[in-house]
């Protein structure tokens, strides 16, 4: 952080508005001490004079030197403006950030409040409340900053935003982690920055706006005086003497410069993080998927819908399935299938405006939605697919590790400190590296430390969403490997989503296979190569290559593309791309059947291979 800071240093503007910035801080300082003296000294000798060798900037009605003046008057002006940046920056950031705490209505009537008082031009609200608190310096400090605090409450909300979508929230949401606690621990460090920036060009801004208010004589008042106001006193005469007046004229100008102009060298240099962020009626229900097991996890008809410009949108259709105690359980299909979203709503963290619908929603045997934030925060890990944003960057991988036990199971900061290097050991890294930070991890060992964190409770179930898609096949080879270790030795449930059924085929017990928010196959991994049945299944083992593959020939491919979630048709959605589609399947959707024990299929054609082999059958036994 400090070598990015000294970057903006190392620029020419930065480093010019620097030495501008200390130069000031140090009239600041000294310039009342050094001539504090000399600037009210009163020579009525000299009254009103312009400028001379004497008194290079001219003398006031009493004969003071209006040079000293300016100089003392560095300290009044800074400070103030100092001050007065200080208090708006402080309630805009509060007002910014009570969304986040408050419950849901309360954040709403903030959020207005903020977006009404942004529409006003700062100018005018900090004459509007220049009038309210009155003449004089508290009401001038007051009226600037309550002038500058909506748009600082804007920026803050707007940042949050932005950060409230990173891995390393819903990771400390999923475990358990207070709404404020995240907001002072995960949301404000890593949305520090920009506000300092911008705190930096508002601190011109108020410098200049302070100006403005002593000139028209409701700020500062006499005896004490800051540029301000010797402006206003030295433009009285500006035609007889200009010097008086371009004194304090110049100083303003500066010094407002300085700020801004550092202000944007740091912008420029350190550059806003802007990270990406994904984001009528309720649809109806349709048919349920039978699921005869029961385990750690029960889920059964499983929709998430989102409002979209024309109606609700369902990205996840109706889905069900069980995940049993140390089962590893594989979720394959193409992007857009619905899987992160399904392993999203079992661990809570679907996002307001999204809307999970469930029969059963069951982890542990209790309704997800009824589990104690604790219980969940223990029981379940989440880790998820980008290593780089899976941790909080401006924290110590111990103290992130750390903080799962201290919520939640009473550990003191030592004992949780101590248990973190120990489960990071369990994941093949090394212990003293608690110490460090996330910037400091290769992307496989943040990966490993991110399971690691699951680990820090007792958890039955863990959710892995594409954990290796960011890693070399190497270290993805490891993750995995690690998965299956923990699975073995702990008894820890795995539900691991994956577009590469390669990986699954290797790793896990059973597969789900997803397409356009529904499962259309399920079944044993091992069966996977020999009694897979549904089209989008075989196609999709088509397209991996073994040893017999023909490296003369081009991999298969799946022609066309899935549908979007507002765009599924009447119909098998998988038919405008199936080969085998008939007129049943572009009219009506099939329902995923048992075909065999442990073997469902949502496929109609595959239905009706079933019916003639046992029609065939009785046929042959009558
Ligand atoms: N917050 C949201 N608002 C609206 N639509 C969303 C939202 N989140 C996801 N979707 C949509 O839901 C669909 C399924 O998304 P999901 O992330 O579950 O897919 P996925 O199968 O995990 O794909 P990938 O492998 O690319 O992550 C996508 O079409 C996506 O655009």
């Amino acid at each position: 952080m400090m070598r990015r800071w000294l970057a903006v240093a190392r620029t020419p503007v930065g480093a010019a508005s620097l030495v501008l910035l200390l130069l000031l801080l140090g009239l600041t300082v000294f310039a009342p001490v050094l001539w504090g003296a000399r600037a009210d000294a009163i020579d009525t000798d000299a009254l009103n004079q312009g400028a001379s060798a004497a008194h290079p900037l001219g003398t006031d009605g009493l004969g003071r030197d209006i040079l000293y003046r300016v100089l003392v008057a560095t300290r009044l002006t800074i400070g103030l403006a100092l001050l007065a940046t200080l208090v708006g920056v402080g309630t805009g950031v509060l007002l910014g950030a009570l969304p986040a705490v408050l419950p849901r209505w309360a954040g709403r009537l903030v959020t207005s409040a903020v977006n009404v008082a942004v529409a006003f031009p700062g100018l005018l609200l900090a004459l509007f409340f220049a009038v309210i608190f009155g003449t004089g310096t508290t009401g001038a400090v007051l009226a600037i900053a309550f002038a500058v605090a909506p748009s600082f409450a804007r920026l803050t909300q707007t940042l949050a935003a932005s950060v409230s979508g990173r891995s390393y929230i819903a990771a400390a949401r999923v475990s358990g982690v207070g709404r404020f606690r995240i907001l002072v621990r995960h949301v404000l460090p890593n949305i520090a920055e920009p506000l300092v920036i911008n705190a930096t060009l508002a601190a011109g801004s108020a410098l200049t706006a302070f100006a403005g208010l002593s000139f028209l004589g409701i700020g500062v008042q006499a005896p004490s005086y800051d540029w301000g106001r010797l402006l206003g006193e030295g433009l009285n005469r500006i035609y007889v003497s200009p010097a008086p007046a371009l004194g304090p004229a110049v100083a303003v100008v500066v010094a407002g410069l300085a700020f801004n102009l550092f202000g944007e060298a740091a912008a420029a240099v350190l550059g806003h993080r802007q990270p990406t962020r994904r984001r009528g009626e309720l649809p109806v229900t349709s048919a349920v998927d039978h699921v005869d097991d029961e385990g750690v996890l029960t889920v059964r008809n499983l929709q998430v819908s989102f409002p979209g410009p024309d109606g609700w949108v369902t990205p996840v259709r109706g889905v069900s399935f069980a995940v049993r105690d140390g089962e590893m359980v594989g979720v394959v299909g193409e992007s857009g299938s619905g899987k992160s979203l399904t392993a999203l709503a079992v661990s809570r963290l679907v996002e307001h405006p999204g809307v999970v619908t469930a029969d059963r929603l069951e982890f542990l045997g209790k309704p997800v939605v009824r589990t104690p934030d604790r219980e969940l925060g223990t029981s379940l890990a989440m880790v998820f697919q980008d290593p780089m944003t899976s941790f909080n960057p401006t924290r110590r991988i111990g103290g992130q590790l750390a903080e799962v036990s201290e919520q939640h199971q009473g550990l003191s900061r030592k004992e949780a400190w101590k248990r973190a290097a120990e489960r990071l050991e369990s994941v093949r890294v090394p212990g003293e590296r608690v110490k460090q930070y996330p910037h400091e991890f290769s992307g496989g060992m943040r990966q490993r430390a991110m399971i690691a964190m699951g680990l820090m409770g007792d958890p039955r179930l863990v959710i892995a969403d594409e954990p290796t898609t960011a890693l070399d096949v190497t270290v993805q080879r490891e993750v995995l490997r690690l998965l299956a270790r923990i699975r073995s030795e702990r008894s820890t449930a795995v539900l691991l989503i994956s577009h590469d059924i390669s990986v699954v085929e290797r790793t896990c017990d059973r597969v789900l296979v997803m397409y356009a928010g529904k499962i259309v196959e399920e079944l044993p991994t091992a069966e996977l190569f020999t009694a897979a049945r549904h089209p989008y299944t075989t196609a999709l083992l088509a397209a991996v290559p073994n040893l017999e593959t023909d490296r003369d020939q081009p991999l298969a491919v799946i022609p066309g593309r899935p549908p979007e979630p507002g765009e599924v048709a009447a119909g098998c959605p998988f038919a405008p791309r199936c080969p085998l589609a008939v007129d049943l399947c572009r009219t009506e959707e099939p329902v995923l059947e048992a075909v065999e024990a442990g073997h469902r299929v949502a496929c109609w054609r595959v239905r009706e291979q079933r019916s003639a082999v046992t029609t065939a059958s009785r046929g042959g036994t009558a």
